[in-house]
């Protein structure tokens, strides 16, 4: 994957700034997170599957023609994970590829119903994902932590399944922070998912849908009112109804934007049409993230070069950026301020002659 779907067209200096600079991940899928050299190991352990592993071969089959067609892609990928090795490998594998843009911590949305429908141990899955953070927070110095997500499309069964993994006291990961609900959106109400929200929200659990990525603002309000959204996933949609940006920006709910993944899936036309800068100008908090960057030919690097071209940021501008990410975090306070010191630290050096 040599090009890039998105061009950033920063200055060379900035990429290197960007490189270097220290940041957190909010919104980032597990199974998407396989890079090329992750799912050529797994197709060669399991031969059968569709999925091509030449790197140009994936580059096409990574191309998307909408959203469904995205998903189908997205599963059929999902079907290379089919041993608690896979999971234990595809979790330290992602962590090393974060390790190496500067993440500092990740919040990793994992989908653990596509694992125990196929038939992965709920307990081995468990342990693999575990496993995978511990070493990583060990070798790469990169913490980890979990948002286990409903796949909506999936139905009722999949969001009892989802929340009863992640509120089980014997099962529950200590890495699981949030709760989420991915997968397509039309013909998805949310409201519908609100006893399971309210079910992860009393376990402790922070709430993190999907919402306004391929619906209108309507979703965003329903993931706000019924299932009490802290973040919203994508959110784009939010642009065309100024009652939904004041009210995001009042009550500071960040929006986890993924611009090259917008331009992917088609659920915005072009990059220069997308919406960060009305999310920006509203006083949002706006976060950058990478979605599913193999498939979408990203990282978060250069999710960070697309935003400072759209928001026309200097240095302070991406450390800024950099900052919200922390700050709209679950990470504990210490944690945030040991980041937020070192983006701080990195940016004045940076800008020191
Ligand atoms: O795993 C299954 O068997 C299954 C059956 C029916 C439906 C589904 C899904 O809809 C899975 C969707 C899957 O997609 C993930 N994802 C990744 N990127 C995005 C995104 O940009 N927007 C929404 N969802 C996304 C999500 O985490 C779900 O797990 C699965
Ligand atoms: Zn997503």
């Amino acid at each position: 994957m040599t090009d890039r779907l998105v061009d950033a067209r920063a200055p060379r200096d900035l990429h290197a700034f960007i490189a270097g600079l220290p940041k957190a991940e909010l919104h980032v899928h597990h199974a998407g997170s396989a890079s090329p050299r992750i799912v050529s190991e797994l197709a060669a352990r399991h031969p059968d599957s569709k999925v091509p592993t030449d790197p140009e071969a994936l580059a096409d089959y990574f191309t998307f023609t909408d959203f469904a067609h995205f998903i189908e892609v997205y599963l059929s990928v999902v079907d290379l994970i089919r041993t608690p090795e896979d999971v234990r490998l595809l979790t330290y594998e992602v962590a090393r590829d974060l390790a190496r843009q500067q993440v500092r911590y990740a919040e990793l949305t994992i989908t653990p119903f596509s694992s125990t429908r196929r038939g992965i141990d709920e307990r081995a899955f468990m342990d693999a994902i575990e496993d995978a953070r511990k070493a990583a927070e060990a070798e790469f110095g990169t913490v980890l932590r979990w948002c286990f997500d409903i796949p909506g499309e999936a139905g009722l069964e999949s969001a009892e399944e989802t929340a009863r993994l992640a509120t089980d006291d014997r099962l529950r990961p200590e890495g699981l922070v949030s709760f989420g609900l991915g997968g397509p959106e039309i013909g998805v109400p949310r409201p519908q998912f609100k006893p399971y929200f309210d079910r992860a929200i009393d376990a402790g659990l922070h709430s993190v849908p999907h919402a306004g990525e391929t619906t209108g603002p309507e979703t965003v309000w329903d993931a706000l009112t019924h299932l009490r959204a802290e973040r919203i996933g994508h959110g784009t949609s939010s642009a065309r109804d100024p009652k939904l940006l004041a009210h995001l920006a009042e009550h500071r709910i960040p929006l986890e934007v993924c611009p090259t993944s917008n331009i992917a899936t088609r659920a915005v036309r072009t990059i220069d049409e997308h919406p960060v800068k009305e999310f920006a100008r509203a006083g949002i908090i706006v976060t950058v993230n990478s979605d599913d960057p193999p498939m979408f030919g990203t990282d978060l690097n250069n999710e960070y070069a697309v935003a400072a071209r759209l928001l026309d940021l200097d240095e302070r501008g991406l450390a800024d950026l950099a900052k919200n990410a922390v700050t709209a975090s679950f990470l504990d306070d210490a944690g945030k301020a040991r980041i937020k010191a070192e983006i701080d630290t990195y940016t004045t050096d940076w800008l020191t002659p």
